[in-house]
């Protein structure tokens, strides 16, 4: 299924009339430049054009009242005057003859979304609408949003598609308040927002856009909120959490639908955010929600003000959407004190309603509630010293070139095994080389003449070539001995290979730790067995008490541990390896194999014992970019494996700073 693009030019065709510094950033151009990038880098034509349409006054009053869209609907007739007039009851934002039309369109673009997407004609889409949504409320304009797109669509999917959950996902810079009120005492709409604070000094300067604003009454813990009290965070800072705070709580919730406030101007050049995060990182951002809600994910279009950095992100997202792998992260070298303490109060304020966060650091209240006023003043200082500072102009390296490979997936199979659709059979080609094939009769095979294991494991090499030179996207590969044939593949890219491997082990195996030692290796093991301590930081056994076959509990390990510390280390060879004894269930495998190809640009070869042919098709289709079927709401980690967890991230935490989730006691 493809990727819906909604976009109509009639939505450019309002604009702030008069003088109001608070408003000339929100311009027509930011559509148009947005969708003529999408065009430029043929990404429009492989989309599937879904037409707006005008939301209907019942769809707009399932989140407004009806004094307020009487009094927008006066708008078209008004004088200039009467515009200017009618505006200043509200804040931030601006009337024009033509913007209650395009209000409509707004709405009724993301409604076109939800319909497309819960109908099945496509799998997921982006809306590039305007005016945005996310800070309108029931009965105000605000923030240059007249109709809350977002939330109205929430509604409406739940009404008519009868949804029993909905995530909203808002990585717009600003806090869309909006959406909080709607939704803060509705448990079945988790709302999750990151947001510039400054300690309430950002605008809209709302205490309720604080950690501790967690949803109201029955709503209690479906409303996260994450403040950045400073400007500046980077992709370091978004992707922690993600992986500490969002993704964990999301699986929990197990949505039947995600919707995304997709705002940009969280990238780096805004002037309203003042980030520093590069646009490839929404990439990454959608990616590691494609798998959520069986792959239903619906991005609508919030803010973006810088009009180079805006189109740059919204191209990334979408390219994400079409289901081309990401480009690898750049450095990333931790979060910031400030995100690390924002992580640490969002995190405990939820401990009491996500089984995930429920051994997360207590907050010493009285210690960081003083800290964080010491903090605020000497920022104050600081503030007043550099008044005059003004908005340094911002550089950023434009985002690499994304070209997926010719082969998506490509697999080494026994005789019989069937090739699913979509993917290439592959065999070890003649020209493998000699010198390799005789280093493995020598280190690998033990009987010399087993030319079946040779040839497969020569194909194994070529196949690793292959995906080193981009000609191939992913791998599977059926062995007779898989701990053999991880040894060969881990061996040749310690050697032939220039970059990084991670080594995902999936089950209880002797695994060769002494090649770890180099840091070309990083080998995660996920097992039941205690294994003996090492103190190496390259061999990560991570012991589950059910071994991989407590989704929730493998699941957290994955999201807390294996992802954070797979995009520092940032690969550029995933070796993914399932031990027959496993136990993992296949909906939970789907999830890995989806998940890790957000790392080394999708390079992801993943070997199973032969027997498991069954196996073959489910992987395949996680290769091919599938949405991972969804896990159900998962229950409770057991608490030894969230002890585990939290244990192993405490000690890994000084080599692998994406692991913190706290921050370091100052003196
Ligand atoms: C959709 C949105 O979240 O991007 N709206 C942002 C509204 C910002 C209002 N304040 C502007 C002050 C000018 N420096
Ligand atoms: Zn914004």
């Amino acid at each position: 299924m493809g990727t819906a693009l909604i976009y109509d030019e009639e939505m450019t065709r309002y604009k702030l009339l008069w003088v109001d510094p608070a408003c000339k950033i929100e311009v027509p151009e930011r559509l148009t430049v947005s969708h003529e990038a999408l065009i430029k880098n043929g990404l429009a034509d492989r989309c599937v054009s879904v037409p707006v349409r005008e939301a209907t006054d019942a769809d707009i009053l399932l989140v407004h009242s009806e004094e307020y869209l009487e009094a927008v609907k006066k708008t078209p007739y008004m004088t200039l005057e009467d515009l200017k007039e009618f505006t200043l009851q509200y804040g931030d934002v601006y009337f024009h003859p033509n913007i209650y039309h395009c209000a409509k369109l707004a709405a009724g673009a993301a409604l076109q979304l939800v319909d497309s997407v819960m109908t099945g004609k496509v799998r997921n889409g982006m809306a590039l609408v305007r005016p945005p949504g996310h800070h309108s409320m029931s009965s105000a304009a605000n923030g240059f949003c007249v109709f809350n797109n977002v939330a109205i669509a929430a509604q409406y999917a739940k009404q008519k598609y009868g949804l029993k959950r909905v995530l909203i996902v808002d990585w717009d810079v600003h806090h869309g308040q909006g959406v909080q009120y709607c939704f803060e005492d509705d448990p079945s709409v988790l709302y999750f927002s990151w947001h510039r604070y400054e300690h309430q000094k950002f605008w809209p300067q709302l205490r309720e856009s604080d950690y501790d604003s967690v949803g109201k009454e029955k709503g209690a813990g479906f409303n996260i909120n994450v403040p950045w009290n400073k400007v500046g965070m980077k992709n370091s800072d978004y992707l922690s959490v993600f992986c500490h705070v969002l993704l964990p709580v999301a699986y929990e919730f197990c949505p039947d639908l995600v919707l995304v406030c997709a705002g940009f101007d969280s990238a780096i050049g805004d002037p309203e955010g003042e980030m520093c995060a590069s646009p490839d990182i929404f990439a990454h951002l959608t990616h590691l929600l494609m798998n959520l809600a069986g792959g239903k994910l619906c991005a609508v279009l919030e803010g973006g003000y810088n009009l180079t950095s805006l189109p740059q992100s919204v191209c990334q997202t979408v390219q994400t959407l079409l289901g081309d792998p990401a480009p690898r992260p750049a450095n990333l070298d931790g979060p910031c004190e400030s995100a690390l303490e924002s992580l640490h109060c969002v995190r405990s304020a939820h401990r009491q309603y996500w089984s995930c966060l429920k051994h997360a650091a207590k907050l010493p209240t009285f210690e960081i509630s003083t800290k964080r006023v010491k903090l605020a003043e000497e920022e104050e200082r600081l503030e007043k010293g550099d008044e005059e500072k003004s908005q340094e102009e911002q550089v950023w390296p434009e985002p690499p070139k994304r070209v997926t490979p010719p082969i998506r997936a490509a697999l080494v199979l026994p005789n019989g095994v069937a090739c699913p659709d979509g993917c290439e059979s592959f065999g070890a080609s003649e020209d493998a080389d000699p010198v390799i094939v005789n280093k493995l009769r020598e280190n690998f095979v033990k009987d010399a003449d087993d030319c079946h294991a040779l040839t497969t494991l020569s194909s194994l090499i070529s196949l690793v070539e292959k995906m080193e030179k981009n000609e191939i996207c992913s791998g599977l590969a059926l062995v007779c001995d898989v701990s053999m044939a991880m040894m060969c593949v881990v061996q040749h890219a310690a050697t032939a290979l220039s970059k990084r491997l991670l080594v995902v082990c999936v089950g209880d195996t002797a695994v060769p730790s002494d090649d770890t030692e180099n840091g070309k290796t990083v080998l995660v093991q996920f097992s039941s067995k205690e294994s003996e301590e090492q103190k190496c930081k390259y061999y990560i056994p991570v012991c589950l008490k059910k071994g991989c076959s407590d989704a929730s509990g493998f699941l957290q390990a994955v999201l807390g541990l294996l992802l954070p510390l797979g995009y520092e280390y940032d690969p550029s060879l995933v070796l993914l390896v399932r031990m027959p004894d496993s136990g993992v269930c296949d909906s939970v495998w789907q999830q890995l194999t989806g998940l890790l190809q957000g790392l080394a640009q999708g390079h992801t070869l993943v070997l199973m014992q032969e027997g498991e042919k069954e196996r073959v098709a489910p992987t395949a289709s996680a290769l091919l970019g599938d949405a991972a079927p969804s896990l159900g709401q998962l229950h409770s980690p057991l608490p030894e494996d969230v002890e585990v967890l939290e244990r192993l991230r405490h000690r890994l935490q000084g080599d692998w700073k994406l692991l913190q989730t706290t921050a370091p006691e100052t003196g």
